[in-house]
């Protein structure tokens, strides 16, 4: 059941095109990530979906929207790179969040109690937002835009900047937003992606080049791979294995060498014979299915 459909949006700079036409459905109650390079139109798309940028074309329907009804009461953002008072205490500042958001001061109290306790900083409320870790402050930033009960909740990056313990704490907390309300959320780390979220869209130069759930990708890019690392340069054994029936194609960096195939046990017992026959100098051998990472870089002409 489609929560937003957006059809045809567009956004040019000065004449400069960087949006070019994105047509898209997001699923009511499900995660949807929006991945791309830098530069790919990430933060535009997401600006303009928040209200927050005039789109130069194309529409936006909230299917539960009355006709001109301001959608912005519908929509939690929290952006790339949020402005705090470092003076506030976090209970605070959720507070005056959930005040500008147009809650009475004793849904604002509550709201704040309970998101405080969602997010996990309960402990941490009467401390100045100053004094919070990366993670904190972003599990913070996430409860503002929740403040008022959105149907959608739009996060742009909201991981990229964390040390590994911050970005584990954020990505159980969006797991965990999920039962909540429906999530959008832009990164360029495929494998947060592929962690959380039910559905991807790629963008890249301002175009949606794949779609789809994870499975549906795989489906789509029905490819495995078999990863080998040589001791030495890969390049001078490729030979031996790019003849064989079953590889579609053949990656060499380095040392590594990436074989691609369309069935997975075929190409695994196929190249471990190669290997042990010809007694190639192998440090590492993976099998695996293509990664968000292997169908981006396919889908991009990489
Ligand atoms: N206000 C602006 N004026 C002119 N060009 C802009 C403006 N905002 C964005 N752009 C351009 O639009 C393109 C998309 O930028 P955007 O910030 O949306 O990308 P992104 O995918 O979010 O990248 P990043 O991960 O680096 O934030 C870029 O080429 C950028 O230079």
């Amino acid at each position: 059941m489609p929560l937003v459909q957006i059809r045809g949006l567009r956004k040019n700079f000065k004449g400069n095109e960087v949006i070019k036409g994105l047509d898209f459905v997001l699923k009511k109650g499900k995660c949807t990530a929006l991945l791309g390079p830098n530069g790919a139109g990430k933060t535009t798309t997401l600006r303009m979906l928040s209200g927050l940028m005039e789109p130069s074309g194309g529409t936006i329907d909230f299917t539960d929207a009355k006709k001109g009804e301001d959608i912005r009461k519908f929509i939690g953002y929290l952006p790339q790179f949020p402005v705090y008072y470092n003076w506030m205490t976090g209970q605070e500042f959720l507070n005056y969040a959930g005040r500008l958001a147009g809650l009475s001061k004793k849904e604002a109290k509550e709201r704040t109690e309970e998101l405080l306790g969602l997010v996990g900083i309960a402990d941490a409320k009467k401390r100045p937002v100053g004094k919070y870790s990366g993670g904190m402050k972003q599990r913070l930033g996430i409860a503002q835009a929740l403040i008022h009960r959105p149907k959608l909740i739009m996060l742009d990056e909201p991981v990229s900047a964390l040390d590994p313990f911050g970005r584990r704490e954020v990505l159980e907390l969006l797991e965990k937003l999920k039962n909540e309300t429906t999530v959008l959320f832009s990164t360029h780390i495929l494998n947060d992606a592929e962690e959380v979220c039910d559905e991807i869209l790629f963008l890249h130069n301002g175009e949606i080049v794949e779609a789809g759930t994870m499975d549906e990708l795989r489906d789509r890019h029905k490819q495995s791979r078999v990863e080998l690392q040589f001791k030495g340069q890969a390049e001078e054994f490729k030979k031996a294995f790019a003849s064989a029936g079953y590889v579609q194609g053949i990656e060499v960096d380095g040392s590594q060498m990436k074989i691609f195939a369309s069935d997975l046990d075929e190409a695994t017992k196929g190249i471990l014979k190669i290997v042990a026959d010809g007694e190639f100098p192998i440090t590492k051998i993976e099998s695996s299915r293509m990664t968000l990472e292997d169908i981006f870089m396919k889908v991009v002409g990489k």
